[in-house]
């Protein structure tokens, strides 16, 4: 039975170790290729992407060019920037990986916006890591010379933290929904989707960086998706996490995972967003249900033999 999904890809689908665009490409070659499978089993797909390191990267790159001849961008406008050239590679990394599978579907992406609050709490409490990974002492220099917040990303290493808004609404939904009814593979909502709050001229970008996995959350409430998957670096979730008694989670309900983050099981920055992703989904949807695991899982979902995290109501 054919479904719609919306899938939200994690950081390690995009970029590895390299920043270079030519390895981005090529990592996007090999997501392409599990993401084919999808739509060999009759599936309608919508894609949703991060850009947590490239806009980071990218807001470095203006910093350091910024003069009176070449001034440095708002951070709304770096995330249209990174959503547009993921979003190239991406689209092109899928219809080649289409093409060798004899699949004929035009694939496009759409550049999105997403309405946040400006009274949303997050824009008093940078919390979305972006950019490079920085040594303490790096990241300290940083705060010093007046380059923003730093905070410890999940014990990865320090990054530059900004404002993360909750999405409200998606402003292309629509678009996304019609383009998916026939038959066309969108990539919407890239890197959380362009911040912008309502304004007497309509709407305008504000400074943020929205989470990819609830914009891609809120993507899929709008368009009455039955799943919202998301693609990220383990098979599952698990309750004790590198901890010698970790448990993985198989069928999860909401309730169970709420009780999950009662007690801190779920990383801020990295699990922990995730599950509260699939949590909204799963409670607005009609009857959708949210799946979390890894890239490599995408084409045995839906045939029994998938042993992931589903989030059930
Ligand atoms: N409780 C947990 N269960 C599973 N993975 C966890 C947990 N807590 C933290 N993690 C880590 O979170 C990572 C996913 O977050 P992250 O890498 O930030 O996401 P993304 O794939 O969107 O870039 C996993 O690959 C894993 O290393
Ligand atoms: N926008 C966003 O959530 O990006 P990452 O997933 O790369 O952090």
């Amino acid at each position: 039975m054919p479904k719609k999904i919306v899938v939200a890809l994690g950081g390690n689908a995009i970029l590895t170790d390299i920043p270079t665009a030519e390895a981005q490409k090529e990592s996007l070659r090999q997501t392409s290729e599990h993401l084919v499978s999808f739509v060999k089993e009759g599936h309608q797909i919508m894609i949703t992407h991060g850009n947590g390191p490239q806009v980071g990267n990218l807001l470095l790159q203006h910093a350091a060019a910024d003069s009176e001849k070449n001034p440095a961008f708002p951070l709304d406008s770096l995330v249209a920037m990174t959503q547009g050239s993921i979003g190239f590679w991406m689209q092109n990394a899928l219809r080649e990986a289409l093409i060798a599978h004899n699949i004929e579907k035009p694939v496009v992406s759409l550049v999105t916006q997403v309405q946040v609050d400006e009274n949303d709490p997050a824009f008093e409490n940078p919390s979305k890591p972006i950019g490079p990974f920085l040594s303490e002492e790096e990241a300290k220099v940083e705060m010093k010379k007046g380059n923003g917040t730093f905070i410890e990303d999940a014990g990865r290493g320090w990054r530059k933290v900004v404002p993360s808004p909750k999405p409200k609404s998606i402003l292309e939904y629509p678009i996304v929904e019609s383009l998916t009814d026939n038959g066309v593979i969108t990539i919407a909502a890239g890197g959380g989707g362009i911040p912008v709050i309502a304004s007497e001229e309509g709407f305008t970008g504000i400074e943020a960086v929205i989470d990819k996995d609830f914009a891609a959350a809120k993507l899929a409430e709008l368009v009455g998706a039955d799943y919202l998957i998301i693609l990220t670096g383990v098979d599952n979730v698990y309750v004790n996490w590198n901890k010698p008694d970790q448990k993985k989670l198989t069928d999860v309900t909401v309730d169970e995972l709420k009780e999950y983050i009662k007690q801190n099981q779920f990383a801020p920055g990295s699990m922990l967003p995730k599950v509260e992703a699939a949590i909204e989904f799963v409670e607005n949807a009609k009857d959708g249900k949210a799946i979390i695991t890894s890239l490599e899982n995408a084409g045995k979902l839906f045939d029994g033999n998938g042993d992931v995290t589903t989030v059930i109501k």
